[in-house]
């Protein structure tokens, strides 16, 4: 395979290799472990374009400052107002692993390869990626790996982990203050306010799907390895009760909205409801999904001003959300457009409401 001249091979083996592109991103580096036509096809277009680049400093380091939090090791606190949709970090990742070495190799062999793809760093960005918390023991590079990266897209669904050092650093909180968006064409991650954060709170984001019960956070959290702290799991009994409730209808009334069949009943009115309650939960990671429905069920009985209200919502809180990214957005925006082209238009208009 040609390379960049830049991008050195390293270790090959059971079909997967080491890359290294030291002047990525002005200098800061990254290595990839996994498949040599990935790199091809995937990869090398994105670090050319950032090869010499000079990367100024995208990180809005004034906006927040890390800080021991009880019971959760580091986190991020914000250090002034910011407000929903700041951009807080734009950072490419140091390491990225594929997915099905885990399957493929055998795990000594991974293990040595990934200390290879961390060590082969230039020497700041490898100390920030060690300097990283590991939870689990073990070996080190796994360790961090397991305790802080994202899976992400690069070639194929969710096909690798990514190591990202400013964002390994947030914790997670079911009802979050922040989303990410990884965009695999420049191998960035960003990450942005998804409400009005104020001085000394805690900058947060979700490692799950927030949208089920406590009890099956609790379960979905115990992946990551350990018990959540958060601030929707450490309310009183009585108002985790009252939570669940409230996510209990969130789903039946999605599903409800979601349903295009002739006999279903599903209103805006219900529409209305659902958002209401995505914000009582605070649940502001996930609303756009909310907003969209909503602009679907105003459009589906030709309530146009209000379809256009929702759906510019949807879009305005999609932005910050991958959620968002491709399809969903997409849609929104056809709606927006043209609400009377969009597919819901008229789907569940009566006469009765002529
Ligand atoms: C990606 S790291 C986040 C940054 C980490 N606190 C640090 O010191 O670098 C994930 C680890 O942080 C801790 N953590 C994150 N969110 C937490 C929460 N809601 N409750 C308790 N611990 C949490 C856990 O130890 C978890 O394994």
């Amino acid at each position: 395979m040609s390379l960049s001249p830049d991008v050195s091979e390293g270790t090959c083996n059971d079909g997967y290799c080491v890359y290294i592109e030291p002047r990525f991103w002005g200098g800061r580096g990254i290595s990839f472990v996994t498949r040599p036509q990935i790199i091809e096809k995937a990869a090398l277009e994105a670090m050319r374009e950032h090869y010499q680049q000079e990367i100024v400093d995208t990180i809005a380091s004034e906006a927040f400052e890390e800080s021991q939090i009880p019971g959760k090791g580091v986190g991020l606190i914000a250090t002034r107002f910011l407000p929903k949709g700041e951009l807080l970090v734009s950072e490419p990742p140091s390491l990225m692993v594929h997915l099905d070495m885990r399957d493929d190799m055998p795990k000594e062999r991974r293990l040595q390869m990934q200390r290879e793809g961390v060590n082969s760093l230039p020497a700041s960005t490898k100390w920030e990626a060690l300097g990283l918390m590991g939870h689990w023991g073990g070996d080190q590079v796994e360790d961090i790996l397991d305790t802080n990266s994202f899976t992400v897209t690069l070639y194929k669904a969710l096909d690798h982990h990514a190591l990202f050092t400013q964002t390994a650093r947030l914790n997670h909180d079911c009802r979050p203050n922040c989303m990410y968006t990884f965009n695999p064409r420049t191998l960035t991650q960003n990450v942005y306010t998804i409400q009005d954060v104020h001085p000394g709170e805690e900058l947060t984001i979700s490692y799950i799907d927030p949208s089920v019960t406590f009890k099956e956070r609790q379960e979905m959290i115990q992946f990551w390895g350990f018990n959540c702290s958060c601030s929707a799991c450490t309310l009183p009994a009585e108002a985790i009760l009252a939570s669940d409730e409230r996510v209990r209808l969130i789903n039946q009334y999605t599903s409800s909205l979601e349903n295009w069949s002739a006999e279903n009943n599903a209103t805006p009115e219900m529409a209305k409801k659902l958002i209401e309650l995505y914000k009582e939960e605070k649940l502001f990671c996930i609303i756009a999904d909310g907003y969209k429905l909503a602009a679907y069920a105003y459009n589906a009985v030709r309530d146009r001003y209000n379809a256009l209200r929702m759906a510019n919502f949807a879009i305005n809180y999609g932005l910050q959300s991958w959620r968002y990214m491709g399809g969903k957005m997409i849609d929104a925006l056809q709606l927006l457009t043209s609400p009377e082209d969009h597919w819901t238009w008229g789907q569940r208009y009566t006469h009765a409401q002529s």
